[in-house]
């Protein structure tokens, strides 16, 4: 009788203490809700309920692949430069957090701990938090990314684009419609490859015979951007999905882990290699000079010291993922805003026919890239960016229009006394963030025809000529893309070179007649975003010779 009264009283307990347990979680739980939607430093900003709970609703964000765009819908539905995206997160678009937080940016201004998430082992220049490392490494790094760098390095692209030539070429011949953004795409990575490595990844040349293997050998970096975003929006949780995520059974995620797994050894095999090839050669004097091989010679300023070898590999890591699908997405969007305003091609056509002469047929060996008797294989950075201010105004238009690194360049306010910028004040760590696209559309700053691809804004309308300056599509400050300069001239060269000698079509005759009814004006492309941006489908074209 005794011990059947223990073990009631036993159970009774047991009950109690559970739902003691759930009154006090439920307690705590709508305590927390109460506090982040009412009395939190950041409640009064606007923002989407789950926002302001947790982290959970950025992960969605990414996942959805329209990330920048909702966020840029957002400032738009609650009218207001600040956006609540997370718990501690706000989006800012007024035009004084440029100069703030980036220019000015520093110690006062760190990257938050979402970038915490784009390393591999270890972190490389784009994802180190701490001023003086990021400092002394982007010091190592500069020079390799200079414009007389690039000059010197020119006949690489040159080679390149000669093969993209010669297989747009071939296209022209046979009539046949192809897919522009992809054989872009093809020529970056190759390029690429030449600049970091002193190796073309040798795509152009293996899609001509096999269009699948070429696919396969596509580093496939938005898997990794993909991760990376989705575990750095959830700061809290970022070492422990990075830990256990790869054992979950689902195919999606171990495609993404699959994909960054093999950027990671795609990095190390050009490290291997470059090393190699150095050994035996004392200050690797007489061999090419890369950007990789530049920074196996770097030494520290005062200890004399040589980055390790994961060190090289994060960085030959960051190259692939930074420098690849940025550049070509860029491209391509180019090319979409041209083929979309006919106008403005017909226009940056008169330019190119009016200050530069024809290339020429090609007759040497293209693989070289030499020039031959009668043709150049492209037009030269120097000429590309001094003759052609309309086609410089078009490309600085597109990165207004549809930049490509959409997602929140964020900083963590450091001060005690916090910071006000757009005459709010933000506690000490807050994390202010910058949506490229969000800040480039907002109608503020850049007028309700934001959505409109009109180059002629940069010289002809005063308010928004000045304020190139404020463009966030690199970044700026001392956290601005270390390959803007690599980039800009490739992209300059490439459209001068490709424009001057081939005349591109859309594809689709139902496509054309809706741009002549005036149908696309003012119309941003569909596209996706895992961090970074590209167009959600093919640019399908056909090509004739001019
Ligand atoms: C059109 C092409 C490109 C665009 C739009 C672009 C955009 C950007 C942006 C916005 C940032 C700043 C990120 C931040 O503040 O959080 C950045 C940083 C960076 N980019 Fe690029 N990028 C491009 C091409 C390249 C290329 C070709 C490379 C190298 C091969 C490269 C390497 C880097 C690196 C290493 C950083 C980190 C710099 C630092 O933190 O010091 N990018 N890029």
């Amino acid at each position: 009788m005794g011990s059947v009264l223990l073990s009631s009283s036993i159970a009774e307990a047991r009950v109690s203490l559970a739902s003691i347990t759930g009154i006090a979680f439920v307690v705590a739980l709508v305590g927390y809700i109460i506090y982040q939607r009412w009395f939190h430093p950041l409640a009064k900003y606007p923002g989407p309920f789950w926002a302001s709970i947790t982290d959970v609703w950025q992960v969605r964000e990414f996942l959805s692949l329209q990330q920048p765009y909702h966020l840029t819908d957002l400032h738009e539905k609650y009218n207001s430069p600040f956006v609540r995206y997370g718990p501690d997160k706000i989006s800012v678009t007024t035009e004084d957090a440029i100069p703030l937080l980036f220019q000015k940016g520093g110690r006062h201004y760190p990257k938050t701990e979402f970038y915490d998430a784009y390393g591999a082992k270890t972190p490389n220049v784009f994802g180190m938090r701490d001023v003086g490392m990021h400092s002394l490494r982007r010091r190592h790094m500069s020079h390799s990314f200079s414009l007389s760098y690039v000059k010197d390095m020119e006949q690489h692209l040159d080679t390149n684009i000669c093969i993209l030539r010669s297989i747009i070429s071939e296209l022209a011949d046979s009539g046949e419609a192809f897919n522009l953004k992809k054989l872009l795409h093809y020529y970056v990575i190759d390029v690429l490859g030449e600049l970091a490595f002193s190796q073309s990844f040798g795509i152009q040349e293996l899609a001509r015979v096999d269009a699948k293997g070429a696919a396969a050998r596509v580093p496939p970096v938005a898997e990794h951007s993909l991760l990376a975003a989705t575990t750095g929006a959830w700061p809290a949780m970022t070492r422990t999905l990075k830990q256990w995520l790869p054992l979950v059974p689902h195919k999606g995620l171990r495609d993404l882990f699959e994909g960054r797994n093999k950027c990671a050894a795609l990095a190390a095999e050009c490290v291997q290699r470059r090393i190699g090839e150095l050994k035996g050669k004392k200050d690797g004097s007489d061999q090419r000079k890369d950007i990789l091989t530049n920074l196996i010679l770097a030494t520290h300023p005062e200890t004399g010291e040589r980055l390790s070898q994961s060190d090289l590999e994060a960085e030959a890591f960051g190259f692939i993922i930074a420098g690849t699908h940025t550049t070509s997405a860029t491209t391509s969007l180019l090319m979409y805003h041209l083929l979309h305003y006919p106008e403005t091609m017909r226009k940056v056509v008169a330019e190119l026919d009016e200050k530069l002469p024809p290339l020429g047929e090609m007759v040497g060996d293209e693989k070289e890239g030499q020039n031959s008797s009668t043709g150049r294989a492209a037009y030269s950075v120097t000429e590309a960016e001094a003759s052609l201010p309309y086609l410089k105004l078009c490309v600085r238009e597109n990165f207004r229009l549809t930049p490509v690194f959409t997602m929140p360049l964020a900083r963590r306010v450091m001060a005690p006394e916090g910071v006000v910028v757009g005459g709010q004040h933000f506690p000490q760590g807050t994390s202010l963030a910058v949506c490229n696209h969000a800040f480039h559309h907002n109608p503020e700053i850049w007028g309700p025809d934001h959505n409109v691809f009109d180059p002629e804004r940069w010289e002809d309308r005063a308010d928004t000529a000045g304020r190139a300056r404020y463009l966030m599509h690199f970044g700026l400050g001392s956290r601005q893309c270390i390959g803007k300069t690599v980039a800009q001239t490739n992209i300059m060269k490439l459209a001068s070179t490709l424009l001057r000698e081939f005349d591109f079509q859309l594809a689709d005759p139902a496509e054309r007649a809706a741009i002549d009814k005036g149908d696309f004006y003012g119309k941003i492309p569909h596209m996706v975003s895992v961090g970074i941006s590209d167009l959600s489908s093919p640019l399908m074209v056909n090509v004739r010779k001019r």
